[in-house]
């Protein structure tokens, strides 16, 4: 294991991703602080996190509590909720904030920064979808922000306990795109946890090249019930996925993001990835708030700024959000 200088490290939010992270954080000799609420703070005052991944079974100890006042001021906070979750919880971290405090939101879609930090025809506006007041960009104001694309599979057998089964990789950005000397040193602290860390010059990129892959499976596996290889790979299914995957592309593209795989590949890697079932899937089945805002009507609302109709993929999140509201209680 490498030096690396130590920060005060928060994880926010002690789901499947928030407590891998803070486990292999833990493991790597970085004290680590967590933010948790309920029967998940329990476990964790009592039993620290259990995580089975690929490298083994860490069973770590870890300094958490329901308050932010208690943990006080953080260096960097990684916050890992669901999307729905997110504005909470940027509201709740705020007392762990000083002014050096790197904020990473490990969150899938389209995040609420997308057109902060850089020029262009639409710098600086709010994603209506996502932050239509401009709350979350008052939380986290731009100057705190570190972008990040997460590629770890992780499930959360019980609360505090996780098994991960694939190699993690953690992609990180500045959001104006420099290569800052504190995102040399965030990726170093990754990297020496034992995730692959990659510090880029282009989040933005990344970001679509995740979007697409959970816009094209994640809605349709709510909507047909369909695991990984099922959606990529059954032919009643493949030509839908491949014309989102062309609308998405398009819409990217308008957006001059390089999109690093070609939708064919991709979809036979999918599909034997095997029985799996997507987050959102599992999301439906435990009755939690879906993620379509900020991957699905983002994107929509994006691709509708650059004048790109994604008439599939605006059917098929119709479609997706009724079957959501008929198991709402
Ligand atoms: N899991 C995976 O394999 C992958 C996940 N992602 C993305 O990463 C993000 C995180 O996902 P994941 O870890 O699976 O999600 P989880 O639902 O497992 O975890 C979210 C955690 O946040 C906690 N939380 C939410 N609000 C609060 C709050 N106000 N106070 C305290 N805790 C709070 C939840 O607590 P509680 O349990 O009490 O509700 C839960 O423990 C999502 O955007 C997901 O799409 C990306 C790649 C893969
Ligand atoms: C497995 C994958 C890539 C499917 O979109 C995913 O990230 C998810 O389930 O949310």
């Amino acid at each position: 294991m490498m030096e690396v200088s130590m920060m005060k490290i928060c994880i926010a939010g002690a789901g499947a991703i928030g407590c891998t992270l803070a486990a292999r954080l833990a493991q790597s000799g970085q004290s680590v602080n967590v933010l948790a609420r309920g029967k998940t703070l329990e476990v964790l005052q009592q039993n620290g996190i259990q995580l089975s991944d690929i490298d083994g079974d860490y069973r770590v100890e870890v300094n958490v509590s329901d308050s932010a006042e208690t943990l006080g001021h953080q260096d960097l906070i990684f916050v890992c909720t669901k999307a729905p979750s997110l504005t909470s919880m940027l509201k709740l971290i705020q007392p762990m904030l000083h002014a050096e405090t790197i904020i990473i939101p490990v969150v899938n879609g389209i995040p609420w920064w997308y057109f902060q930090g850089i020029q262009g025809r639409f710098a600086g506006e709010s994603i209506q979808a996502i932050d239509p007041q401009g709350l979350m960009s008052r939380l986290a104001p731009q100057q705190h922000l570190i972008g990040c694309v997460v590629f770890i599979t992780a499930c959360r057998d019980a609360p505090g306990v996780v098994t991960s089964t694939t190699p993690h990789l953690m992609v990180i950005g500045e959001i104006d795109h420099r290569m800052s000397e504190r995102l040399t040193h965030v990726r170093a602290i990754i990297e020496n946890a034992g995730i692959e860390a990659r510090a880029v010059d282009n989040i933005r990129d990344y970001i679509w090249t995740k979007v697409a892959a959970n816009l094209t499976s994640n809605p349709l596996s709510v909507v047909t019930k369909g695991t990984l290889e099922q959606i990529y790979g059954d032919t009643h299914l493949t030509p839908l996925v491949r014309t989102m995957f062309n609308e998405v592309l398009l819409t990217a593209a308008a957006y001059s993001a390089r999109i690093s795989f070609d939708p064919q590949t991709f979809m036979e890697q999918g599909a034997e990835m095997g029985a799996v079932k997507t987050s959102m899937l599992q999301d439906y089945e435990e009755h939690q708030p879906l993620e379509l805002e900020a991957i699905g009507y983002a994107v929509l609302e994006l691709a509708s700024k650059v004048d790109i109709p994604m008439p599939a993929t605006q059917n098929l999140l119709a479609l997706t959000q009724f079957i959501a509201d008929q198991c709402q209680p």
